[in-house]
């Protein structure tokens, strides 16, 4: 993964950050990086995903995926971290099965989904670290009664990801369903490399080996300094900016495969630096398409957000049939590829006359190892921007209390947050 910040300079952007602010800034680095270097050799809370590419266990994730080769769908029943990471790999890449997220509680949805997938030639993971999210567990339970009522025998078709301990983990002692462990002290929306996010990259068809491979080549070569490490580059380099007045982070890949990867980002950056006052918008954003859309905005709105760039160097190309059609024949001496990359170039460079600051972050390619490099990347920025603010990065406190609150809506114990929801203020127009 490469990172490109010119664009974010002070010379060419506001706002922007200095070479002199970024060599003090660089010094912050080199302690956050001792500090990050110290929780992964204790394995802290957290800091322990930063180790997966050495520490997740391929080998026990392909076992346990195995019996479930046979399946042509795959249900992944999770939400947040417990699904975001596998659904941007089976998206990102070009896979043997239908995969199909469960991360909503839309009945609409969920009825249309399973009177469309052959429940016989599904194989369902369930995912959750704790074992105790609603809609995960609802929607679970939404399956099993679709497939025993189908006449498919749930236990032969399921698996479950989670902790060691919890109703989930107790289903699966109960029904003696395969299982995977979430590794300790992995948060979830930093689990993508774990058995979280890579058993339904296996069932999928996909080199876990490789994307392993990527992560760990990023993972060598953090270094103390912003100058040397492109994933630090990205973290302080958007930590800088908020603090000049960039509050918004717009992630744009530039590859429609990369679209769920900018949901999986938003989750990471907004979860863990959204704290104490602090943090940065994350937007999620696709190149060319929102180009048509939000560009607008981030060129002449105001001066409060940073554009992130990311694209493939070498993608897969189509040629652009050639035609005599008037104003139209450039097109034709050209490909999708080139187009694609041409707007990426445009967009690039119209943020940067109007003195929008921008990023830029490639990878070679959307395969395996250029996946674990872009998500590694990204988790190592996403730390030591949290270093840099002084956040938490781990925890989310503000989602445990909407949590504590519905399940005291629905009955599922005594929860002060859920008294909160009567005492609602109303100006209601009608
Ligand atoms: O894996 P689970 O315990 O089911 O949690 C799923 C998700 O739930 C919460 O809302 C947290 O904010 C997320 O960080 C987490 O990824």
């Amino acid at each position: 993964m490469d990172v490109d910040i010119g664009n974010a300079l002070a010379t060419e952007a506001s706002p922007g950050i200095s070479r002199a602010a970024l060599e003090r800034l660089d010094e912050d680095v080199a302690q956050a990086h001792e500090r990050i270097q110290r929780g992964r050799a204790n394995s802290d809370h957290g800091y322990a995903a930063l180790n997966l590419p050495a520490t997740a266990h391929p080998d026990t994730i392909r076992a346990a995926v195995e019996p479930f080769d046979d399946a042509d769908h795959l249900l992944v029943v999770g939400i947040g971290g417990s699904a975001l990471g596998a659904a941007t790999l089976v998206d990102a890449l070009d896979g043997d099965l239908s995969v199909h997220v469960l991360d909503n509680v839309d009945p609409a949805h969920i009825n249309d989904l399973l009177q469309s997938v052959p429940l016989a030639d599904a194989a369902v993971n369930v995912v959750s670290r704790s074992g105790t999210t609603a809609e995960t567990l609802a929607n679970f339970l939404v399956v099993r009664d679709a497939m025993d009522q189908a006449g498919v025998d749930w236990t032969d078709r399921t698996f479950v990801t989670t902790g060691d301990e919890g109703p989930l983990r107790d289903l699966a002692g109960t029904h003696d369903l395969p299982s995977l462990r979430v590794p300790d002290d992995v948060p979830g929306r930093f689990s993508v490399l774990s058995t979280v996010g890579l058993a339904a990259a296996v069932l999928d068809g996909h080199d876990i080996d490789a994307i392993l491979a990527g992560a760990g080549e990023v993972a060598d070569g953090l270094t103390g300094s912003l100058f040397e490490c492109p994933a630090y580059a990205y973290g302080a380099t958007t930590y800088a900016l908020d603090a000049r007045g960039a509050a918004v982070n717009a992630m744009m890949p530039y590859a429609e495969s990369l679209e769920t990867y900018a949901e999986w980002f938003a989750q990471l950056w907004a979860e863990s630096l959204g704290k104490d006052g602090l943090g940065q918008t994350p937007v999620r954003t696709l190149g060319a398409t929102d180009q048509h859309s939000q560009l607008q905005l981030y060129r002449a709105g105001p001066r409060n957000t940073m554009v992130t760039l990311v694209r493939p160097t070498e993608r897969t190309d189509r040629e652009i049939p050639t035609t005599d059609i008037e104003g139209l024949a450039y097109l034709g001496d050209s490909s999708l590829g080139e187009l694609l990359d041409a707007e990426f170039a445009a967009t690039e460079a119209s943020l940067a006359a109007a003195g929008r600051p921008n990023v830029r972050v490639e990878i070679d390619r959307v395969d395996e190892r250029g996946l674990g490099e872009l998500l590694y990347g990204m988790e190592a920025a996403c730390v030591l921007a949290g270093e840099l603010y002084g956040v938490d990065t781990f925890q989310q406190p503000a989602v445990e209390w909407g949590k504590r609150a519905a399940r005291g809506l629905l009955g599922g114990g005594e929860f002060e947050e859920a008294d909160a929801v009567d005492a609602k203020t109303t100006l209601r127009i009608e």
